[in-house]
């Protein structure tokens, strides 16, 4: 395994919830990358994020490591859930919240509903 890959996989092991982003949860540098950060965040989710801008060989390596070619990618226990579209989607039909819920990840239910109603 390369190092940037060795250190993706360690991370998204590591961790229950890993978003790699262009930015940081605090300040994004990309529309995708802040509308999940947005949503993680407005839900209460703990989670880790990865500024793919820092580090050239994690920005490559999380798309060989997915086989997926765009940023933001959201892993939860290790897997692989999607970018930005799949999220927005995931968080609209309630996909997002049984994921969590499946996977013990603590987040706040009403928040989730109150996504929901503003874009219903
Ligand atoms: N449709 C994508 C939008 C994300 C996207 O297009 N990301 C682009 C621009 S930020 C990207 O990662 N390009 C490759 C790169 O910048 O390395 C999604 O659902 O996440």
């Amino acid at each position: 395994m390369s190092d940037a890959k060795t250190q993706i996989d360690e991370t998204v092991k590591a961790n229950d919830v890993v978003l790699f982003m262009k930015g940081n949860k605090a300040m994004p540098q990309c529309g995708f990358s802040s509308r999940v950060a947005g949503v993680l965040n407005y839900m209460g989710v703990e989670y880790n994020d990865v500024n793919v801008l820092a580090d050239d060989a994690i920005r490559q390596g999380i798309k060989d490591y997915s086989d997926w070619p765009t940023i933001p990618q959201l892993y939860v226990k290790g897997e692989f859930v999607g970018g930005c579209d799949i999220i927005t989607e995931m968080t609209l039909s309630g996909e997002l919240d049984q994921l969590f819920e499946a996977n013990g990840v603590a987040y706040d239910k009403d928040a989730a509903e109150k996504i929901r109603e503003a874009n219903g």
